[in-house]
């Protein structure tokens, strides 16, 4: 699929060579969410989230998180409503984890940090035709973000869990088929926080309408011990590092309101 398109991620570099200056960059990402200051907007609609499992295509490890992708060749997995005026296509979802369970997500809600954080990403096909064009335009983007909580096991996530050994090394690809990423939603998806930022990955650009869940998902420790299995480096390496850290550093709020579905 083209959402993890080899050329925008070629100019990829890592994360934690920060800063990557982002000349007049007034709405970056991730920040934390100061809950009391936010801002209830009743305008604010329920999410209508459709996922087909049978776009799912493949786990990729671009030596930075791994992508599970998604054809967004047709209008099969989509996002609308809540804070969004168009249709938004799923192009893929992946996480940012820690190297242990203290911290490892991007956002933090009153200064909390999670383990790990799903990001589910999609773009803006109303208005462009590629995923491309969606990651430089300040609507173009729609990223859906989940807290991930150390507890239970997360029967869902297993499936995937259980193929991340495939991709261990940066630049590894493996067929995945058939998963809905609909099972790693809270069971509560209308209760969330939205408000305008940018990927936290280069290029960094401000292109995204941010909706992060107040309700996490429990995984088990071994499962998020997993993720840390996985390699930053390829194959032919001398050293090899693990894929831990992964998240960048938060951002200054910079004015932005943070406006919250529920009160
Ligand atoms: C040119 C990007 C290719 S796809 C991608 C990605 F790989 C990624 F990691 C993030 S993120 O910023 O890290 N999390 C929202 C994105 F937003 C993305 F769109
Ligand atoms: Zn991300």
């Amino acid at each position: 699929s083209v959402c993890s398109s080899k050329l925008a991620l070629s100019q990829v570099h890592p994360m934690w060579q920060e800063p990557l200056a982002v000349p007049g960059g007034d709405r970056q990402s991730p920040v934390d969410i100061v809950v009391r200051e936010s801002i209830f907007d009743p305008q604010l609609r329920p999410l209508k989230v459709q996922y087909d499992p049978r776009t799912c295509q493949q786990i990729w490890n671009n030596g930075y998180s791994f992508l599970v992708e998604y054809d967004d060749t047709t209008d099969k997995s989509t996002l609308k409503g809540g804070p969004l005026e168009d249709q938004f296509r799923l192009c893929q979802f992946h996480f940012h984890w820690g190297e242990n369970n203290t911290w490892g997500s991007e956002h933090s809600i009153d200064r909390r940090l999670y383990p790990a954080e799903l990001h589910l990403v999609h773009w803006n096909s109303d208005k462009y035709s590629l995923f491309e064009e969606s990651v430089i335009e300040e609507n173009g983007l729609a990223v859906i973000a989940v807290f991930l909580k150390v507890g239970k096991r997360h029967e869902g996530l297993q499936k995937l869990v259980d193929a991340l050994p495939a991709v261990r090394h940066k630049d590894s690809v493996v067929e995945f088929t058939k998963f809905d990423p609909a099972c790693l939603l809270p069971e509560n998806i209308n209760d969330y926080w939205t408000y305008a930022g940018s990927l936290t990955t280069p290029p960094l650009t401000e292109a995204v309408t941010w909706i992060v869940m107040k309700q996490h998902i429990e995984v088990s420790h071994d499962q998020l011990a997993v993720f840390r299995s996985l390699l930053f480096t390829s194959a032919e390496e001398q050293l090899q590092r693990s894929m831990v850290n992964n998240f960048r550093v938060q951002q200054a709020l910079k004015g932005r309101t943070v406006r919250s579905s529920f009160t």
